[in-house]
C-alpha cells in the first residue's frame, strides 16, 4: 500500500501539539492501578448477583469506573467494529473530512480541534446511534461493511448497558427500570491514537468528565493510555482481554445525589504503539430532567444537585466544542 505521509509521522513534536506545562502529563511514570474491580457479569445465582451489584456500586463510589468481564458480547463484533475503524482512520484526512461534511457525522482530526491552545494527539470520529435505523443513514459510506459492522457493535452495547445500568439501578434502591428507562441515545466516539514521539508533552484527550449517565469503553489492541485521577493521583487502567471499562458520567453522580462519583480522567499517549478505543456513551434523551432521585432525598440528605434537562446540561458546558449541539440532537443535519 502506497504510505501517504500522516499528521503523526514526525520525529519530534510539533509545537502546535505541546500542551501548556500544567496540562502536560510530565515525565513522571504514572503506575497502572490493579485495583479497579474486574467485574464478572455472567449469569449467577441470585446471592451472586446481590455481590456483584454491591461491588458495582462500590467500584462506582471508589473509583467511578469498573471493568466488566463475560459481558456476552461476541468476540468478533468487537473486533470487526476496531478493524473497520482502523480502516477508516487509515484514510487520508482529506477523504474522511469531506464525507463527514457530506453525510453528517464529525471528524476531529489531529489539527481541527484546538484545546488549552494545543491539538490533540489522536483522530477522532463520533456521531449519533440512536434511533438506529435514522442514524444510519448519516454514519461513514467508507469502508463499505462500516454501517453494518459498527451497528452490530451498536446493538450489543445497547443490551449490554440496559443489564449495567439495571444493576446500578437496585444497587442504588431504585426500581430496575429506572436508570434504563432514562437511557435512550447512545452516540459513539471513535480514537486513533498514533506512537508520539514525545508523550510527556502531548495529550491524547485533555481531562475531562463524561456527561453521560454510563461511558461503555472498548480498548482495543492491548495498549494503555487512559488515567484517571483518584485522591488528585493520576493512575493508568490496565487494558483487561475480553473486557470494557464502564465509567460513570455526571448524569448519574447528579441522579445517585452524589452516591456514585464520576471520574475526571484523560489520555496520555506512548512512543511505541498505536492505540484504538470506542467509546459510547449511554445518554438521557435531549428533554430528558436529570436531578437527584427522589428516594434518594430525604430531611438528611437534600439534593446536592439542580434539576436540568440533559440539553441544557450540555449546552453549558459544551464537551464537544462546536460539535456538540449537532451531536446532542440525536439525529445530525447535514454538514455539521
Ligand atoms: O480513549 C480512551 O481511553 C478514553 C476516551 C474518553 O475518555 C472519551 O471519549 O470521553
Ligand atoms: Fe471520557
Amino acid at each position: 500500500m502506497a504510505t501517504t505521509r500522516r499528521w503523526f509521522n514526525v520525529e519530534s513534536v510539533p509545537q502546535s501539539h505541546i500542551f501548556p506545562l500544567e496540562d502536560r502529563p510530565g515525565q513522571e511514570p504514572i503506575p497502572l492501578c490493579r485495583k479497579i474491580p474486574i467485574i464478572n457479569l455472567g449469569q449467577h445465582p441470585n446471592s451472586e448477583r446481590t455481590d456483584t451489584i454491591h461491588r458495582i456500586i462500590q467500584a462506582s463510589q471508589e473509583y467511578g469506573l469498573f471493568q466488566v468481564i463475560d459481558h456476552e458480547v461476541p468476540e468478533d463484533v468487537k473486533t470487526e467494529a476496531l478493524r473497520v475503524l482502523e480502516e477508516l482512520f487509515s484514510m487520508p484526512s482529506e477523504e474522511i473530512s469531506k464525507e463527514a461534511k457530506e453525510s453528517g457525522w464529525v471528524y476531529m482530526g489531529s489539527t481541527s480541534f484546538a484545546a488549552k491552545g494545543a491539538h490533540l494527539w489522536r483522530d477522532n470520529i463520533k456521531h449519533p446511534c440512536h434511533p438506529l435505523e435514522d442514524c444510519l443513514q448519516h454514519w461513514p459510506q467508507n469502508p463499505t461493511r462500516y454501517r453494518e459492522v459498527v451497528a452490530a457493535y451498536i446493538e450489543e452495547i445497547r443490551r449490554l448497558s440496559l443489564r449495567i445500568l439495571e444493576l446500578i439501578s437496585e444497587g442504588l434502591g431504585l426500581d430496575k427500570g429506572y436508570l434504563g428507562g432514562t437511557s435512550q441515545v447512545q452516540f459513539l466516539t471513535a480514537n486513533n491514537y498514533p506512537p508520539c514521539p514525545d508523550p510527556s508533552v502531548t495529550l491524547g484527550v485533555l481531562r475531562h468528565f463524561d456527561h453521560s449517565l454510563i461511558t461503555i469503553l472498548l480498548q482495543g489492541n492491548n495498549v494503555e493510555g487512559l488515567q484517571v485521577l483518584k485522591d488528585g493521583k493520576w493512575i493508568g487502567v490496565e487494558v483487561v482481554p475480553n473486557s470494557f471499562v464502564v465509567n460513570i458520567g455526571t448524569q448519574l453522580e447528579i441522579i445517585s445525589n452524589g452516591r456514585l462519583k464520576s471520574p475526571e480522567h484523560r489520555v496520555v499517549t506512548n512512543a511505541k504503539q498505536a492505540r484504538s478505543t470506542i467509546a459510547t456513551f449511554i445518554n438521557p434523551s435531549p428533554d430528558c430532567i436529570i436531578q437527584p432521585a427522589k428516594v434518594l432525598v430525604n430531611e438528611a440528605n437534600p439534593p446536592l444537585y439542580p434539576s436540568l434537562s440533559f440539553k441544557d446540561f450540555v449546552h453549558a458546558s459544551k464537551p464537544f466544542g462546536p460539535s456538540t449541539d449537532a451531536l446532542q440532537i440525536g439525529v445530525p443535519s447535514k454538514n455539521v
